[in-house]
């Protein structure tokens, strides 16, 4: 699905980014332009730095290098006023699972500023959408997997941010909630917002995305509109392609030979 975006209205830009652990270079300088009203997809094999470039590019771990702006907003200079643009789903979830679904909707809406009125009717219109309504009188700490991923998704939109950055938003999430999801991501999207996702999923980044970048060891092999990243084949294809293939399991013999 490709939009007709205006490719001079860039809402996020991420320029030379660059963040070394120790030895290990996760993020070797990306450079990543996402026009307003995008669905952008970031795919990788595991380990590539899609996790430490979207937690650069949303104020929670600082860069060694490179710049990022979100609607002229440099997130390192003022990482309070980008935040206030950004919702956001990080990859390891450390939400205060103590509290019940509509507290951490509560927490979420008045950390961003918002009146109690206006927190208890998005709460009720999020939990909705997400088939949370009966579940917002329970701890989060007894939620599945689904249902938290849910819910901080819910907490990351309360605040009606200009872009969403999601990492991973569709892991353990079954597929039919998956659907309603996208569904929701979509309407944001119609409305005026922008979203920035990774997933593993090629098939439902090449149906829902408009744009994609592959990184492979912390640098963008490809990127573009899905079309011109996959080049003809699937978006699976040309990932693996350039991910490097698949490893065979030679060797592991063992696995297959009795023990007694
Ligand atoms: N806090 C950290 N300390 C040390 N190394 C780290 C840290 N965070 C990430 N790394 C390393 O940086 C590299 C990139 O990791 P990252 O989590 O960004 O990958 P990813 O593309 O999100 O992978 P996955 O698809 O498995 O989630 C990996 O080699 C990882 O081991």
């Amino acid at each position: 699905m490709v939009r007709d975006l205006d490719p001079n209205n860039i809402v996020l830009s991420i320029s030379g980014l660059t963040k070394k652990f120790g030895s290990k270079t996760a993020v070797a300088g990306v450079d990543i332009d996402v026009p307003l009203g995008s669905f952008y997809g970031i795919v990788g094999p595991n380990g590539a730095g899609k996790t430490t470039t979207l937690s650069m590019v949303t104020g929670l771990l600082r860069p060694d290098g490179g710049s990022i702006t979100v609607l002229d907003q440099d997130v390192w200079r003022d990482p309070a006023a980008a935040k206030r643009l950004i919702g956001v789903l990080p990859d390891r979830l450390r939400l205060f699972d103590r509290l019940t679904g509509r507290q951490l909707l509560y927490y979420s809406g008045t950390l961003r500023g918002l009146d109690a009125q206006t927190v208890s009717r998005r709460s009720d219109d999020l939990a909705v959408a997400f088939g949370l309504e009966d579940a917002l009188g329970r701890l989060v700490a007894d939620y599945s997997a689904g249902m938290t991923k849910k819910i901080a998704l819910a907490c990351a939109m309360i605040h009606s941010p200009r872009i969403l950055v999601l990492d991973e938003p569709f892991e353990s999430v079954d597929p039919v909630s998956a659907a309603n999801v996208v569904e929701i991501l979509q309407k944001y999207v119609a409305g005026g917002g922008t979203v920035v996702l990774s997933s593993h999923s090629m098939d439902m980044i090449q149906r829902v995305c408009d744009r994609v970048a592959i990184i492979v060891e912390g640098r963008v092999l490809s990127k573009g509109t899905v079309d011109q990243v996959r080049e003809g084949g699937t978006l699976e294809q040309r990932f693996v392609e350039l991910a490097g293939g698949r490893k065979s399991a030679e060797g592991m013999e063992w696995l297959l030979s009795s023990s007694d």
